[in-house]
């Protein structure tokens, strides 16, 4: 990318977009609704925030904005910076087309002005949102979905790919209906079935939470998710959903009559064939592309760029009798801080994240 890249919406994904592309020496500005997210966004390094009156002419717009108000904000791009192409990062994408075209037919946007917008979508986030959450490196060997439409001008859906490559993930060339049916299964799904294993939890006696391990932590990490930001992914891809989610109720049925009766006949081949079905879907998930396997838990570490800052948060971490597995250090151009990843072992990261919060070190949660 050559630039300037005005991200709309600097939230977890605006700001980690802002991130990975200013590191690279990209000239980002950065706007949000909310000054807060901004100013956050800028102080950790996302870019600049784009003051009122700026006379910008951006390469690249990158729409990081709630699915809901997407369509409505790259509507606004287009018309705004003319030279530009936009893109959205939204979860969902067919409703966000369908709603730019309305406005084509309605007369609010030219067929000119939508050429120039590209859907896409990266297969990276966390179960956190918000700006202090950004991570550069999110994108890395990631897939990214690049969902050009009949009339994309073919040069916006390059821009749209450098993007995506430069920063570090892979293309992956979908029509929004595909992608849509495809994230349904794989991002949408695992969401509900996620949040609904924890909900299940919400009455546990004390006693059973505090035999919890990894395959309960394991399966519910994003039932943490921001349900502000899921209500409104899950009811665009509604139709998609229901139809999996029939099939989910299909099966549920036969495993209860199975369980209900456990010694009957068949009853363990039933579940036998539940378990190595089960095992032929996981091992069909492929590893992130060309990168690690991630074996450990990562505490990020917020620390002054001031000498001796660094010996004190391991001797810290020494008190803790935690044993380190790896350490990365993050810099934010131009700010006086620094972010400090250590990795441990995935059972001790809590511990460690407790204990550095109680000695007033800043640990991003
Ligand atoms: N969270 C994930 O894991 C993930 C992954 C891939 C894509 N996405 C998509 O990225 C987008 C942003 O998600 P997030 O996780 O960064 O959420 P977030 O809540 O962290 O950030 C969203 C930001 O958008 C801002 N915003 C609200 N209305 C706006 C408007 N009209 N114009 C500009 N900005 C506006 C909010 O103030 C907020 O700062 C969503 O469309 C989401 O579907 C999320
Ligand atoms: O890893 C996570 O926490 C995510 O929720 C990321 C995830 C996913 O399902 O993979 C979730 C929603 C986004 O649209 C893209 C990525």
């Amino acid at each position: 990318m050559s630039g300037p890249v005005l991200v709309l919406g600097t939230g977890l994904l605006g700001a980690s977009i802002g991130l990975g592309l200013s590191r690279l020496g990209v000239d980002v500005r950065l706007s949000d609704p909310s000054p807060t997210a901004q100013l956050v966004a800028q102080d950790i390094g996302a870019g600049r925030v784009l003051a009122p009156g700026d006379a910008l002419e951006p390469q690249l717009v990158v729409v990081a904005a709630p699915p809901d108000v997407a369509a409505a904000v790259v509507a606004d791009a287009l018309r705004v910076y003319a030279g530009a192409t936009v893109i959205d990062i939204a979860s969902v994408k067919a409703s966000i087309l369908r709603s730019l075209q309305d406005d084509v037919a309605a007369g609010r946007l030219g067929a000119e002005q939508l050429r120039r917008y590209v859907g896409t979508h990266p297969m990276a986030g966390r179960e956190k949102s918000g700006p202090a959450a950004a991570r550069g490196e999110l994108f890395t060997a990631m897939p990214w979905v690049v969902c050009a439409h009949e009339t994309s001008d073919p040069a916006a859906v390059r821009v749209a790919g450098d993007v995506a490559i430069d920063l570090g993930a892979t293309v992956v060339r979908l029509d929004a209906a595909e992608h849509d049916a495809a994230v349904a299964l794989v991002s949408h799904f695992p969401q509900i079935a996620s949040s609904l294993l924890a909900s299940r939890l919400m009455n546990a006696p004390a006693h059973a939470l505090a035999l919890a391990g990894n395959g309960l932590r394991d399966t519910t990490r994003i039932a943490a998710s921001d349900p502000k930001l899921w209500i409104q992914i899950l009811s665009h891809n509604a139709p998609e959903l229901v139809t999996i989610l029939h099939g989910l109720r299909e099966d549920l049925n036969r495993l209860i009559a199975t369980l209900e009766a456990p010694d009957a006949e068949g009853a363990h081949l039933d579940l036998a064939e539940l378990m190595s079905q089960g095992n032929a879907g996981q091992a069909r998930i492929p590893g992130k592309h060309g990168a690690p396997p991630q074996a450990f838990a990562v505490v990020t570490v917020i620390v002054d760029d001031r000498p001796g800052q660094i010996a004190e948060l391991l001797t810290a971490v020494g008190e803790a009798g935690i044993n380190l597995e790896d350490l990365r250090m993050e810099h934010s151009s131009g700010h006086q801080v620094g972010l400090v990843e250590m990795s441990v072992l995935p059972g001790r990261s809590a511990e460690l994240t407790e204990f550095l919060t109680q000695r007033k070190w800043k640990v991003i949660q």
